[in-house]
């Protein structure tokens, strides 16, 4: 806080107005600058500005990079706590702001449900065909007749083998639906095994080789955060081990997959779908190769996207905004090692 006892806030985006009514009530001498679009960030330059002029707290989503180039311009070290709406950081170099004493806060568990009602969405979508089905009935002459024996033939979700990497909350969330609603056997791969979390889902099989779930699965479903350690996880070898009828489906970060690797695999027909809500870069260009791939389902990072998720998360965000900035611990805070 500056001499002047002003608190003075940068919010990257539009955000739901109820949470910056809760920033001006908690926080009453505060200065929130909240840039006015929905759909873009202030310019890398303007942040550094911002920085430059000195602000306590700032309000990000996953599009900004907050990194240690970017926190040198806080010359006046007066930054006390970024806050994002999201529940991935992997944007967000979390060392550099301990180092510099700068707080960092997330919005777990809120989105976790409505996540994972995505992610099986998408992995019915992908199997069932539905990109070419819509794509049938509005072209002239795409839907030929009222039912065809073989025509338009998916892939069963029930039943199916379901490979999850990292049970983590959505990983978990996922394996409840498929498991209880679809009658999926679960397998799951990560940092060990969570035999109590598998009970609770009723039927998960840890497999600590990656390689086994690879093989046996008929979805897999990479549900693990963006770290040095998973990104690329699912690269050329790793689709080598997995079933050629098999689906891969992406609610986490487009990083964790080799978007080309998976279009080699889904043309030489090594795969058979890849359902995603994420994508390398984002937005994807509209001439991009993986969207002219068969197989391939795309959704534009809308993971959280419903009314009352989303406000939840606005809340959650400015709940960590406000500690942060009063010098509070924060509610939610991101996890001191990743997950
Ligand atoms: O991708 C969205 C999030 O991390 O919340």
């Amino acid at each position: 806080m500056a001499a002047t006892g002003i608190v003075r806030v940068l919010v990257t985006r539009q955000i739901q107005e109820e949470a910056l009514e809760y920033v001006r009530k908690q926080v009453p001498n505060v200065e929130l600058q909240v840039h006015p679009d929905e759909h873009q960030s202030p310019a890398r330059s303007e942040l550094e500005a911002w920085l430059e002029r000195g602000v306590d707290g700032l309000v990000c989503v996953i599009g900004d990079v907050i990194d240690e180039a970017l926190l040198t311009h806080d010359t006046q070290g007066r930054l006390r706590v970024v806050s994002t709406m999201s529940v991935g950081y992997n944007h967000i170099d979390v060392e550099s702001c301990r180092q510099r004493g700068i707080a960092v806060g997330h919005t777990p568990d809120v989105l976790t449900e409505t996540t994972a009602d995505l992610a099986v969405g998408l992995a019915i979508a992908t199997a069932r065909r539905f990109r070419e089905a819509l794509q049938a009935v509005e072209q002239p002459g795409g839907w030929k007749s009222s039912w065809s024996p073989t025509w338009m033939c998916g892939t069963d979700v029930h039943g199916a083998t379901v490979g999850i990497i990292g049970l983590g909350r959505i990983g978990v969330a996922v394996a409840r639906r498929l498991h209880h609603g679809f009658g999926c056997r679960i397998l799951y791969h990560g940092t060990r095994e969570k035999p109590v979390v598998a009970a609770e889902i009723g039927q998960a099989r840890f497999c600590a080789d990656l390689g086994e779930l690879l093989a046996e699965s008929d979805f897999v479903i990479p549900l693990c955060p963006l770290t040095q350690k998973t990104r690329n996880l699912i690269n050329a070898s790793s689709l080598r081990l997995m079933k050629k009828s098999a689906f891969l489906i992406n609610v986490s970060r487009g990083e964790i997959v080799d978007q080309d690797a998976v279009c080699d695999a889904l043309e030489a027909e090594a795969l058979a779908g890849y359902g995603t809500d994420v994508t390398v870069p984002e937005p994807i260009p509209t001439d991009h190769r993986l969207l002219k791939t068969r197989g391939v389902t795309v959704l534009p990072h809308i993971g959280s996207a419903t009314l009352q998720t989303r406000l939840a998360m606005a809340r959650l965000c400015v709940e960590n905004l406000v500690a942060g900035v009063k010098g509070d611990p924060l509610p939610h805070p991101v996890p001191l090692h990743a997950e």
